[in-house]
Protein backbone atom coordinates (compact mmCIF):
# COMPACT_ATOMS: atom_id res chain seq x y z
CA UNK A 1 0.00 0.00 0.00
CA UNK A 2 1.02 3.21 -1.04
CA UNK A 3 1.60 6.51 0.48
CA UNK A 4 -1.38 8.39 -0.24
CA UNK A 5 -2.30 12.64 -0.08
CA UNK A 6 -5.10 14.21 -0.85
CA UNK A 7 -4.70 17.79 -0.71
CA UNK A 8 -7.00 21.09 -1.97
CA UNK A 9 -6.34 24.38 -2.50
CA UNK A 10 -8.55 27.19 -1.77
CA UNK A 11 -8.28 31.59 -2.45
CA UNK A 12 -10.06 33.83 -3.97
CA UNK A 13 -9.92 34.64 -7.68
CA UNK A 14 -6.20 35.67 -8.58
CA UNK A 15 -5.01 34.75 -5.08
CA UNK A 16 -2.49 32.61 -7.09
CA UNK A 17 -3.46 29.36 -6.94
CA UNK A 18 -2.98 28.17 -10.03
CA UNK A 19 0.29 29.30 -9.51
CA UNK A 20 1.00 27.45 -6.63
CA UNK A 21 -0.64 24.37 -8.12
CA UNK A 22 1.81 23.84 -10.45
CA UNK A 23 4.37 24.21 -8.34
CA UNK A 24 2.85 21.76 -6.01
CA UNK A 25 2.38 19.67 -8.60
CA UNK A 26 6.46 19.77 -10.06
CA UNK A 27 7.78 19.43 -6.93
CA UNK A 28 5.23 16.41 -5.18
CA UNK A 29 4.57 14.42 -8.21
CA UNK A 30 0.85 14.25 -7.93
CA UNK A 31 -2.02 14.59 -10.14
CA UNK A 32 -3.46 17.58 -10.60
CA UNK A 33 -6.97 18.63 -10.90
CA UNK A 34 -8.35 22.12 -11.73
CA UNK A 35 -11.96 22.00 -11.60
CA UNK A 36 -12.27 25.20 -14.08
CA UNK A 37 -9.54 23.07 -16.65
CA UNK A 38 -11.37 20.23 -16.42
CA UNK A 39 -14.89 21.92 -17.33
CA UNK A 40 -13.19 24.08 -20.10
CA UNK A 41 -12.00 20.69 -21.64
CA UNK A 42 -15.39 19.22 -21.65
CA UNK A 43 -16.76 22.63 -22.86
CA UNK A 44 -13.65 22.54 -25.54
CA UNK A 45 -14.61 18.75 -26.60
CA UNK A 46 -18.60 18.88 -26.33
CA UNK A 47 -18.82 16.64 -24.13
CA UNK A 48 -22.34 15.82 -22.66
CA UNK A 49 -20.86 17.58 -19.21
CA UNK A 50 -19.37 20.66 -21.20
CA UNK A 51 -22.61 21.01 -23.13
CA UNK A 52 -24.52 21.08 -19.52
CA UNK A 53 -22.12 23.24 -17.59
CA UNK A 54 -21.58 25.84 -20.80
CA UNK A 55 -23.90 28.13 -19.93
CA UNK A 56 -22.62 28.90 -16.15
CA UNK A 57 -19.14 28.63 -16.84
CA UNK A 58 -19.62 31.54 -19.85
CA UNK A 59 -21.26 33.68 -17.73
CA UNK A 60 -18.84 32.79 -14.55
CA UNK A 61 -21.64 31.50 -12.28
CA UNK A 62 -21.36 28.22 -10.24
CA UNK A 63 -21.94 25.10 -11.68
CA UNK A 64 -24.90 23.91 -9.34
CA UNK A 65 -23.41 21.34 -6.95
CA UNK A 66 -25.28 18.79 -7.70
CA UNK A 67 -24.38 18.28 -10.83
CA UNK A 68 -20.57 19.41 -10.09
CA UNK A 69 -20.11 16.70 -7.77
CA UNK A 70 -21.41 14.27 -10.20
CA UNK A 71 -18.49 15.38 -12.68
CA UNK A 72 -15.89 15.60 -10.29
CA UNK A 73 -16.40 12.66 -7.88
CA UNK A 74 -16.54 9.93 -10.74
CA UNK A 75 -13.07 11.90 -12.13
CA UNK A 76 -11.35 11.53 -8.49
CA UNK A 77 -12.84 7.55 -7.67
CA UNK A 78 -10.71 6.85 -11.28
CA UNK A 79 -7.41 8.34 -9.16
CA UNK A 80 -7.81 5.72 -6.61
CA UNK A 81 -4.35 4.93 -5.82
CA UNK A 82 -3.25 8.10 -6.79
CA UNK A 83 -1.78 11.17 -5.14
CA UNK A 84 -3.94 14.43 -5.91
CA UNK A 85 -4.27 18.32 -5.42
CA UNK A 86 -7.89 19.59 -5.96
CA UNK A 87 -8.09 23.15 -7.41
CA UNK A 88 -10.91 25.00 -7.64
CA UNK A 89 -13.24 22.31 -5.52
CA UNK A 90 -14.64 21.84 -3.93
CA UNK A 91 -16.13 25.43 -3.75
CA UNK A 92 -19.22 24.97 -2.12
CA UNK A 93 -20.39 23.56 1.61
CA UNK A 94 -22.35 20.74 -0.13
CA UNK A 95 -19.29 19.68 -2.55
CA UNK A 96 -17.20 19.91 0.69
CA UNK A 97 -20.21 17.06 1.92
CA UNK A 98 -19.84 15.07 -1.34
CA UNK A 99 -16.33 14.57 -1.31
CA UNK A 100 -16.32 13.46 2.18
CA UNK A 101 -18.76 10.98 0.89
CA UNK A 102 -15.95 9.38 -0.80
CA UNK A 103 -12.65 10.65 0.82
CA UNK A 104 -11.25 12.26 4.10
CA UNK A 105 -8.35 14.73 3.00
CA UNK A 106 -4.98 14.93 4.56
CA UNK A 107 -4.09 19.00 3.98
CA UNK A 108 -6.23 21.79 2.87
CA UNK A 109 -4.57 24.82 1.89
CA UNK A 110 -5.68 28.61 1.80
CA UNK A 111 -4.97 31.48 0.48
CA UNK A 112 -5.20 35.07 2.14
CA UNK A 113 -4.19 37.64 0.14
CA UNK A 114 -5.11 41.51 0.73
CA UNK A 115 -7.71 42.79 -1.90
CA UNK A 116 -5.33 45.54 -3.45
CA UNK A 117 -2.62 42.66 -4.74
CA UNK A 118 -5.38 40.63 -6.05
CA UNK A 119 -6.98 43.53 -7.93
CA UNK A 120 -2.97 44.51 -9.10
CA UNK A 121 -2.70 40.62 -10.17
CA UNK A 122 -5.74 40.29 -12.19
CA UNK A 123 -5.70 44.02 -13.99
CA UNK A 124 -2.66 42.09 -15.56
CA UNK A 125 -3.59 39.08 -16.22
CA UNK A 126 -4.03 37.56 -19.69
CA UNK A 127 -5.45 33.88 -20.41
CA UNK A 128 -5.25 31.14 -23.56
CA UNK A 129 -9.16 30.20 -23.15
CA UNK A 130 -8.20 26.86 -24.71
CA UNK A 131 -6.21 26.05 -21.97
CA UNK A 132 -6.94 28.14 -19.26
CA UNK A 133 -2.78 28.65 -19.23
CA UNK A 134 -2.74 32.05 -17.14
CA UNK A 135 0.29 35.03 -17.42
CA UNK A 136 0.76 37.98 -16.09
CA UNK A 137 2.69 40.72 -17.56
CA UNK A 138 4.49 41.31 -14.44
CA UNK A 139 5.03 38.06 -12.32
CA UNK A 140 4.97 35.32 -15.60
CA UNK A 141 4.96 36.78 -18.90
CA UNK A 142 4.37 34.88 -22.07
CA UNK A 143 7.85 34.38 -24.05
CA UNK A 144 5.70 36.49 -27.02
CA UNK A 145 3.95 39.52 -25.82
CA UNK A 146 -0.26 38.53 -26.55
CA UNK A 147 0.59 35.06 -27.66
CA UNK A 148 0.50 31.52 -25.41
CA UNK A 149 3.82 29.81 -25.25
CA UNK A 150 2.46 26.76 -26.12
CA UNK A 151 0.22 27.36 -29.03
CA UNK A 152 0.93 30.98 -30.12
CA UNK A 153 -2.40 31.86 -30.70
CA UNK A 154 -3.17 35.33 -28.50
CA UNK A 155 -4.33 35.76 -25.07
CA UNK A 156 -7.36 37.59 -24.34
CA UNK A 157 -8.42 39.82 -20.69
CA UNK A 158 -11.45 38.45 -18.98
CA UNK A 159 -14.55 40.99 -18.07
CA UNK A 160 -14.64 39.03 -15.16
CA UNK A 161 -11.25 40.10 -14.09
CA UNK A 162 -11.82 44.36 -13.95
CA UNK A 163 -12.21 45.93 -10.28
CA UNK A 164 -15.91 46.20 -9.98
CA UNK A 165 -16.41 42.80 -11.02
CA UNK A 166 -13.63 41.21 -9.13
CA UNK A 167 -15.11 42.83 -6.03
CA UNK A 168 -18.36 41.41 -6.59
CA UNK A 169 -16.70 37.77 -6.87
CA UNK A 170 -14.47 38.44 -3.78
CA UNK A 171 -17.52 39.27 -1.48
CA UNK A 172 -18.94 35.96 -3.26
CA UNK A 173 -16.07 33.89 -2.55
CA UNK A 174 -15.90 34.62 0.58
CA UNK A 175 -19.52 34.10 2.05
CA UNK A 176 -19.35 30.54 -0.05
CA UNK A 177 -15.84 28.97 1.15
CA UNK A 178 -16.01 30.76 5.24
CA UNK A 179 -18.64 27.36 5.74
CA UNK A 180 -16.66 24.87 3.60
CA UNK A 181 -12.95 26.99 5.90
CA UNK A 182 -14.91 25.58 9.25
CA UNK A 183 -15.27 22.53 8.07
CA UNK A 184 -11.84 21.73 7.73
CA UNK A 185 -10.44 24.20 10.28
CA UNK A 186 -10.85 22.71 13.87
CA UNK A 187 -10.08 19.69 15.49
CA UNK A 188 -12.36 17.88 17.21
CA UNK A 189 -12.29 14.34 17.97
CA UNK A 190 -15.49 12.32 17.71
CA UNK A 191 -15.52 8.71 17.79
CA UNK A 192 -17.29 7.29 14.21
CA UNK A 193 -20.88 6.86 16.12
CA UNK A 194 -20.43 10.62 17.53
CA UNK A 195 -19.80 11.49 13.93
CA UNK A 196 -22.73 9.99 12.40
CA UNK A 197 -25.21 11.35 14.81
CA UNK A 198 -23.88 14.88 14.25
CA UNK A 199 -25.51 17.34 11.56
CA UNK A 200 -22.60 17.70 9.28
CA UNK A 201 -22.08 21.10 9.84
CA UNK A 202 -21.49 21.19 13.51
CA UNK A 203 -18.09 18.67 12.59
CA UNK A 204 -14.55 20.56 11.63
CA UNK A 205 -11.65 18.64 10.43
CA UNK A 206 -8.33 20.23 11.47
CA UNK A 207 -6.88 19.91 8.76
CA UNK A 208 -6.79 23.62 7.29
CA UNK A 209 -3.44 25.68 6.71
CA UNK A 210 -3.90 29.42 6.09
CA UNK A 211 -1.29 31.14 4.38
CA UNK A 212 -1.49 35.26 3.87
CA UNK A 213 0.85 37.88 1.72
CA UNK A 214 1.15 39.47 -1.64
CA UNK A 215 3.94 37.63 -3.07
CA UNK A 216 3.90 33.81 -4.01
CA UNK A 217 7.76 33.52 -4.20
CA UNK A 218 7.38 34.34 -0.12
CA UNK A 219 4.40 32.39 0.54
CA UNK A 220 5.38 29.03 -1.37
CA UNK A 221 8.38 28.00 1.10
CA UNK A 222 6.26 27.77 3.70
CA UNK A 223 3.76 26.26 1.78
CA UNK A 224 6.39 23.79 0.47
CA UNK A 225 7.96 22.67 4.35
CA UNK A 226 4.52 21.89 5.12
CA UNK A 227 3.83 19.45 2.47
CA UNK A 228 7.22 17.69 3.06
CA UNK A 229 6.19 17.33 6.64
CA UNK A 230 2.91 15.94 6.08
CA UNK A 231 4.16 13.88 3.00
CA UNK A 232 6.49 12.33 5.16
CA UNK A 233 4.32 11.40 8.22
CA UNK A 234 1.67 10.64 6.11
CA UNK A 235 0.36 6.59 7.54
CA UNK A 236 -0.15 4.25 4.74
CA UNK A 237 -3.56 4.40 3.59
CA UNK A 238 -6.20 4.19 0.64
CA UNK A 239 -8.77 6.65 0.37
CA UNK A 240 -11.38 6.17 2.35
CA UNK A 241 -14.85 8.24 3.31
CA UNK A 242 -14.54 10.51 6.03
CA UNK A 243 -16.48 10.21 9.90
CA UNK A 244 -18.68 12.29 8.30
CA UNK A 245 -20.09 9.71 5.35
N1 LIG B 1 2.84 40.11 -9.39
C1 LIG B 1 2.54 38.87 -8.97
N2 LIG B 1 1.69 38.15 -9.72
C2 LIG B 1 1.41 36.90 -9.27
C3 LIG B 1 1.95 36.35 -8.08
N3 LIG B 1 1.44 35.08 -7.94
C4 LIG B 1 0.63 34.87 -8.98
N4 LIG B 1 0.62 35.94 -9.79
C5 LIG B 1 -0.14 36.18 -11.01
C6 LIG B 1 -0.35 35.02 -11.94
C7 LIG B 1 -1.71 35.33 -12.54
O1 LIG B 1 -1.61 36.26 -13.61
C8 LIG B 1 -2.46 36.04 -11.41
C9 LIG B 1 -3.37 35.15 -10.60
O2 LIG B 1 -2.68 33.95 -10.27
P1 LIG B 1 -3.41 32.52 -10.50
O3 LIG B 1 -4.06 32.50 -11.82
O4 LIG B 1 -2.39 31.48 -10.13
O5 LIG B 1 -4.53 32.65 -9.37
P2 LIG B 1 -5.84 31.76 -9.13
O6 LIG B 1 -5.65 30.40 -9.74
O7 LIG B 1 -6.09 31.81 -7.65
O8 LIG B 1 -6.93 32.61 -9.90
P3 LIG B 1 -8.42 32.18 -10.39
O9 LIG B 1 -9.11 31.48 -9.27
O10 LIG B 1 -8.23 31.29 -11.60
O11 LIG B 1 -9.09 33.48 -10.72
O12 LIG B 1 -1.45 36.59 -10.57
C10 LIG B 1 2.84 37.17 -7.33
O13 LIG B 1 3.36 36.80 -6.27
N5 LIG B 1 3.09 38.42 -7.82
N1 LIG C 1 -16.31 23.91 -7.76
C1 LIG C 1 -17.04 24.58 -8.65
N2 LIG C 1 -18.37 24.73 -8.46
C2 LIG C 1 -19.14 25.38 -9.36
N3 LIG C 1 -18.66 25.92 -10.49
C3 LIG C 1 -17.33 25.81 -10.74
C4 LIG C 1 -16.46 25.14 -9.83
N4 LIG C 1 -15.21 25.18 -10.34
C5 LIG C 1 -15.28 25.85 -11.48
N5 LIG C 1 -16.55 26.24 -11.73
C6 LIG C 1 -17.03 26.95 -12.93
O1 LIG C 1 -15.93 27.12 -13.82
C7 LIG C 1 -15.63 28.53 -13.97
C8 LIG C 1 -14.12 28.73 -14.06
O2 LIG C 1 -13.53 28.31 -12.85
P1 LIG C 1 -12.03 28.73 -12.48
O3 LIG C 1 -11.11 28.38 -13.60
O4 LIG C 1 -11.74 28.13 -11.14
O5 LIG C 1 -12.04 30.30 -12.44
P2 LIG C 1 -12.72 31.39 -11.50
O6 LIG C 1 -11.67 31.70 -10.47
O7 LIG C 1 -12.95 32.49 -12.47
O8 LIG C 1 -13.97 30.83 -10.90
C9 LIG C 1 -16.31 29.20 -12.80
O9 LIG C 1 -16.62 30.55 -13.09
C10 LIG C 1 -17.56 28.34 -12.64
O10 LIG C 1 -18.51 28.65 -13.65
Amino acid sequence: MAKLFRTAIMGPPGSGKGTISKRIAQNVGLQYLSSGHFLREGIAANTDAGVLVKGYVERSMLVPDHLMSRLMLPRLEQLTGHSWLLDGFPRTIAQAKALNDICQMDLVISLNIPFETLRERVSDRWIHPASGRVYNMGFNPPQVQGRDDVTGEPLIQHADDRPEALQARLRHYKDVAKPVMNLYKKSVLLSNAEAASKPLGSLSQGILYQFSGTDTDRIWPYISSLLSTKISTQPLDTCQPSAQA
